[in-house]
Parts: C-alpha cells; structure tokens; sequence
C-alpha cells in the first residue's frame, strides 16, 4: 500500500494588516455612500489576495484606507500592532514610506533616472541605504539583471512594470497594494508581471493584495476576497480563473452574463 503523504505542516500565519469592523461613509444626507459596511479582514505574510468586486463595491476604497491613504468612518485599520487612526499626517507618511510598498496602473517612474535609480530612489529619499543582497534577489527574480542602467523610454511597458513592483520591494514592506497592476499591459507582460508578484510572495515571503477585475490575474492570488455593496460576500482559496468568474457572476450588483453570447 503506498504510504500516506505527510500531512502540509501548518506555516505560522502573521498577521500584517487588519480591518476590523471597518466603515468608510462619503457624503452626507442625499449625496451619502456608503462604501464599506463593517468589513473584518486579516492579511497574513507571504500570502497573496486579491480582492474582485462590481464597480463601486469599495475595492479601492478598502484599499486606500489600509495603505492610510484614506481615514476611515468607524472601525480600524491597522498594519502590524499600528491603529492607522492614531497618526498625525506626518507619522502616517513614514508608516507609508517604511511599511507599504504601491504599484498602480501607471508605472510612475521617472524618466530621467535609471532603471536601478528609479528602483532605489524612495530609500534614497529616506536616506536609507538598499541591502545589495536584497535588493540583487529582487532585480534577479524579476529579470532585471540586464536592464538597470535603462531609462524607462528604452524598457518595455512589462520591464517598466516590473521595475515598479522591484521599487516597491527593495525597502522591505510589510504589504505591497496593487490596484489593477496588469491594466496597461498586454497579455503575455501581465501574466509575466503577475508572475513576479506570485514568487515574491512564495521566495521572498512578501505579502500583496490586489484590486483586479480580471479573473485570470486574480488566479494567481493564494485568495480572492470578493466585495459587493462594501461588504465581504465571499472568499476563495486557491482559486481558479473559472471558479473565479463563477462567483463573480453571483455577486450582487453583478451583471448576468448574456446566455446568448
Ligand atoms: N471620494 C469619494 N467621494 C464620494 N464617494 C466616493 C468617493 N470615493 C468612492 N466613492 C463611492 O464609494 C463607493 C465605492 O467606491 P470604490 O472606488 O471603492 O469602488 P470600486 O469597487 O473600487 O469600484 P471600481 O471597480 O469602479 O474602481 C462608490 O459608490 C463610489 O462612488
């Protein structure tokens, strides 16, 4: 009889960021949304989520008000032990700047400076010096290697993509956001980009979560946390493209698909 496989060993599961009974209200009397309605959640290291949503579902705004870009109506956000509602505005923008690393749709990269210079320029704003160790795992895991002395005129849409997840990387970040980081890119460099990002989260243990709309990108995730009417309806674990859309198809606020098309 084959012997039984060993059972997985239960990894430590810490937890980086956390929403708890979260509400963010825009507007008052007529003009008044709410946008998240008490949404609990937890972000553990080196675990990739994304979170799906219909438009208007408070992806963003669950987004923004964990990176501290954003305050939040009720309830709290905080990344490590720090209550996000505590800090001053100076305060939060060192947590911003030492603890979360962005990747948004526009690569935000100055073309003036070098690939690595672009790579290395927050910590140098932050008079921090890049572990070379670090920072050369980051450059090869991304494929890098050949292109830091490029400007960003002379690199692909991909390359400059991923010269933008390898900024926000190389300063060691509690949590990486990306919101919709494969939007400007074609299939093939999207797949490439979120491929980085899986094995940042596996080999470099880094945590991510990630607005996407695209069922495919979200099945690179660990989870997919689905929102509908700022609410948490839903949560997927190792998800597939096709499950994914699935659910996506049963969210409220979601347009059925055409059974025709
Ligand atoms: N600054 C704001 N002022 C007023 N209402 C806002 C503001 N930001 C967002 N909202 C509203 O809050 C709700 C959630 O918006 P949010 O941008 O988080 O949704 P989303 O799921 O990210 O949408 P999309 O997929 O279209 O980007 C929406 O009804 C939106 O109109």
């Amino acid at each position: 009889m084959p012997a039984a496989a060993p059972p997985a060993t239960p990894r430590a599961r810490t937890v980086v960021a956390r929403a708890t009974a979260l509400s963010k209200v825009y507007g008052h009397g007529e003009t008044r949304v709410t946008a998240l309605d008490s949404v609990s959640v937890e972000f553990h290291r080196a675990e990739f989520t994304a979170i799906m949503g219909p438009s208007g579902s408070g992806k963003s705004t669950l987004m923004h008000c964990m990176a501290g870009l954003d305050t939040v109506s009720s309830g709290s956000a905080r990344i490590g032990d720090t209550e996000l509602a505590s800090l001053g505005d100076r305060q939060l923008t060192r947590l911003r700047r030492d603890k979360v690393g962005f990747v948004f749709q526009a690569f935000n990269l100055l073309p003036t400076l070098t690939a690595l210079e672009n790579i290395t320029l927050p910590m140098d704003i932050a008079g921090r010096r890049p572990d070379p160790e670090w920072l050369g795992q980051i450059v090869t895991t991304l494929g890098l290697s050949g292109r830091l002395g490029h400007r960003p005129n002379q690199l692909s849409g991909g390359q400059q993509q991923r010269v933008a997840v390898a900024r926000a990387l190389t300063a060691k970040p509690e949590i990486i956001f990306a919101d919709e980081p494969t939007g400007n890119l074609d299939s093939r460099s999207g797949a490439e980009l979120l491929g980085f990002l899986a094995e940042s989260v596996r080999a470099l243990e880094q945590t991510v979560v990630m607005v996407t709309h695209d069922p495919v990108a979200a099945s690179y995730a660990d989870r997919v946390l689905f929102l509908a009417d700022g609410r948490i309806v839903d949560e997927l674990h190792r998800p597939t493209a096709d499950a994914v859309l699935d659910r996506m198809r049963s969210l409220p606020g979601a347009h059925a698909p055409d059974p025709r098309s």
